[in-house]
């Protein structure tokens, strides 16, 4: 199967000053869909990046969709009630999971962490909440909560524990994206994840910045090993 992820990052010195900046070193850019930045020959020889030790991985729709699926195959056992998507890069997967598990039953929550230039909101220790369902939507119910990566792990521990404040049957954590190397958690881990990664995962809804460098769609990246379904640009846990 063909790969379907890229990378290819403009390199800029001003960038690479920020990010060497940010205590918290942001886990994700925003993006540019199908955009090659380079001339051919500046493009790295991988497709994988070009600033400082950060590797930057474009995900496609395509393997989106891959990952996804490979969750519902890990998942689909576990006859969840309802899928909390946490807004907002949890919503198109959990859209996609809703498909796969034939659930009409969904919830989202609006959580803001970091900024779009990657770095925590003013400063932010933690992530706040804009929005959450009602606790009688959750209590007594097998929830899945629905991100797209798993990178320091606060705000997925953060929207588990107020979860659990709602007295759910059970609640399951998916990402399609785990980063083991930056989870300040301990012995916690999510429940389901489809690709384990150190690099700066950039998806297809993400939105270009002028300010960020552009990650393009079209040539291979990193280590690449099977899912279940498709091809990943990560590995496949
Ligand atoms: O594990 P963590 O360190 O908490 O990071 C992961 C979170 O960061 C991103 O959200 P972001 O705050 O960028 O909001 P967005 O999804 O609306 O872009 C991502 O969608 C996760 O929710």
């Amino acid at each position: 199967m063909k790969p379907c992820f890229t990378t290819s990052v403009a390199p800029s010195l001003r960038f690479s000053a920020r990010v060497l900046s940010t205590a918290h070193a942001p886990r994700r850019w925003t993006s540019k869909k199908n955009v090659r930045m380079f001339p051919k020959a500046m493009a790295p020889a991988n497709g994988a990046i070009s600033t400082t030790s950060r590797r930057y991985e474009g995900v496609s729709w395509s393997a989106v969709e891959a990952l996804c699926n490979d969750i519902f195959q890990k998942a689909k056992n576990q006859n969840f009630d309802v899928i909390l998507a946490v807004s907002r890069g949890g919503l198109v997967p959990a859209v996609l999971l809703c498909e796969a598990f034939e659930l009409r039953n969904i919830l989202s929550a609006t959580v803001i962490f970091y900024a779009d230039n990657g770095e925590q909101f003013f400063g932010m220790t933690e992530p706040r909440f804009l929005a959450f369902p009602s606790a009688d939507a959750l209590e007594g119910r097998r929830v899945l909560v629905v991100d797209d990566v798993w990178d320091s792990g606060r705000t997925a521990q953060a929207v588990r524990s107020r979860v659990l404040r709602a007295k759910p049957k059970d609640v399951k954590v998916a990402v399609l994206h785990y980063k083991p190397d930056r989870n300040i958690f301990p012995g916690e881990e999510p429940d389901f994840f489809s690709a384990i990664t150190t690099n700066w995962v950039v998806y297809p809804w993400e939105r270009p910045s002028p300010k960020t460098p552009q990650v393009g769609l079209d040539s291979a990246d990193s280590s690449v090993k099977q899912g279940s379904a498709d091809t990943t640009s990560t590995s496949v846990a």
